[in-house]
């Protein structure tokens, strides 16, 4: 689904080059639930963003979907979900979900339909009247996340949406997140500070350093797709958080 090749981004600052990324390389199968890992700067949302044609590569080699990002893009292989909800104040909830809709020139029948079933998706029926600020932190990026599903792409890419909520309401859109994954079996990029979220998400951690932004460490997750969030407490996730700690403190550099 994405073959990233030697891809290298530098940014030309007034300070001097930013490199943001190097030689990162990494294939992303169809169905993986892909997780970014890294201290702040290693490049996660650039990586993300490059996926996303919304940053060009300096150097390197990118496909997604067999495309070119830049095509990619134009087909509508992704959604994209914002780390913030981003949603506009003016329209409804489901006029915030129908605007992409919109913009593609779906019919107004298949807006309709689309809302509905990608609001049930993220338990949000019911909802769609509601304007944004009458919904809580966690309801509103269900809501960005309705809209990155409402036109179908096969891949969803994440980055960190649920850094800004509190724990308790973190856990359970997790598991709804999870579970829509495995109804969809969509193939999701994910940019996470949070080693558990992280174990309990992913079929593979990526974990990234900074300066320059590279990949240190793929692991591949040994626990199984169905996962209560309990699996917390058991020893092969306490075993993975350890192995992506220790892949984090080895890319980690204090100069
Ligand atoms: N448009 C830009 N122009 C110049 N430098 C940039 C630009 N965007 C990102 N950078 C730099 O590239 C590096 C990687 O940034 P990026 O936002 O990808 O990191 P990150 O791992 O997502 O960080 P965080 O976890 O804090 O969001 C940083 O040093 C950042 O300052």
């Amino acid at each position: 689904m994405i073959e990233a090749r030697d891809v290298s981004l530098t940014f030309q600052t007034a300070d001097g080059p930013v490199h943001a990324l190097k030689d990162v390389s990494l294939t992303v199968n169809q169905g993986d639930f892909v997780s970014f890992i890294g201290p702040s700067g290693c490049g996660k949302t650039t990586f993300l963003r490059t996926i996303a044609a919304l940053e060009a590569p300096t150097g390197g080699h990118l496909a997604v979907n067999g495309m070119s990002a830049d095509q990619a893009r134009r087909a509508r292989a992704y959604g994209y979900v914002f780390q913030a909800p981003g949603l506009y104040p003016w329209r409804t909830i489901a006029g915030n979900i129908s605007l992409p809709l919109e913009i593609m020139g779906f019919s107004r029948t298949d807006r309709a339909e689309r809302i509905a079933r990608v609001m049930e998706l993220v338990e949000l029926s019911g909802f769609g009247g509601k304007f944004p600020w009458q919904l809580s932190g966690g309801m509103q990026q269900r809501a960005s996340i309705a809209r990155a599903l409402a036109f179908d792409a096969d891949i969803l890419l994440m980055d960190e949406p649920f850094g800004a909520l509190d724990e308790i309401v973190r856990d359970r859109l997790n598991e709804a997140l999870l579970e829509l994954w495995r109804k969809t079996g969509k193939t999701i990029g994910f940019v996470t500070h949070s080693i558990p979220e992280a174990v309990y998400l992913s079929t593979r951690i990526v974990v990234m350093s900074p300066r320059p932004g590279r990949i240190t460490r793929v692991i591949e997750s040994p626990l199984p797709r169905e996962r209560p969030l309990e699996i917390r407490d058991t020893p092969e996730f306490i075993a993975l958080s350890q192995e992506v700690r220790e892949g984090l403190r080895e890319g980690h550099s204090y100069d």
